[in-house]
């Protein structure tokens, strides 16, 4: 049997969020000393720190919350493909790659190596990939980056058009010891009842 692979960013103190989010900070609040029997800690993140997924709700009031997600998606086969040195994501890209019958596609692009800082630009997915995607079979996305999105759009039109058709967001995953193939994948999003994202333990093992 093959070996679950982490996928995931380490939530670490200061680690690099959205510019302008809050900080990620896990503290002891409650001491051994304090407390007499326990240490108790305080997480304080934002719903879009490291490895997360997108709930709808995050780009469109009316939009489905992290709890209204269906956890069948997030758990199951994968599909791994390498897109290098892109300066976007289109449909003539993905056509390179047989992905009938894929539920999951994981992308590898390599553009956000130095995690320390938060990435100038990013290869965005462009418009037409969401249609394309789901006539494949397609209904959870993800990637490398902090964003399906340019990182200075407002319109987050990627996002729109992703879920418009259906597609499930994943985002911040870590990919490079990843070879491209076919997986199995595990990123449950926390149960939370109304959040907008979520941060997801993301793993994978060769099937
Ligand atoms: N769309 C990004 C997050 C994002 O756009 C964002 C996250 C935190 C604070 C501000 C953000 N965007 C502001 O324009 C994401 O899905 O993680
Ligand atoms: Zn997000
Ligand atoms: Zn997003």
């Amino acid at each position: 049997m093959n070996k679950w692979m982490d996928i995931s960013q380490k939530l670490v103190n200061d680690m690099v969020v959205w510019p302008g989010d809050t900080p990620f900070s896990y503290k002891v609040s409650w001491s051994m000393e304090e407390s007499g029997s326990v240490n108790v800690g305080e997480i304080k993140m934002s719903a879009h720190t490291g490895t997360h997924i997108d709930a709808p709700y995050h780009f469109d009031n009316e939009g489905k919350r992290v709890i209204d997600l269906d956890i069948n998606l997030y758990i199951g086969q994968a599909k791994v493909i390498h897109l290098p040195v892109k300066n976007s994501i289109g449909v003539q890209d993905l056509q390179a790659y047989d992905l009938s019958g894929v539920k999951r596609l994981l992308i590898y692009t390599g553009a956000w190596t130095n995690r320390t800082v938060f990435p100038e630009t990013i290869p965005h997915i462009e418009e037409g990939v969401g249609a394309y995607l789901a006539k494949q079979g397609v209904q959870l996305i993800g990637l490398d980056l902090p964003s399906v999105d340019p990182v200075d759009s407002k319109e987050l039109a990627a996002h729109h058009e992703l879920t418009s058709h259906g597609l499930h967001i994943l985002e911040g995953l870590v990919l490079d010891h990843i070879d491209t193939g076919d997986y199995e994948l595990a990123a449950l999003p926390l149960a939370l009842a109304e959040a907008d994202g979520s941060p997801v333990r993301a793993v994978l093992r060769k099937i």
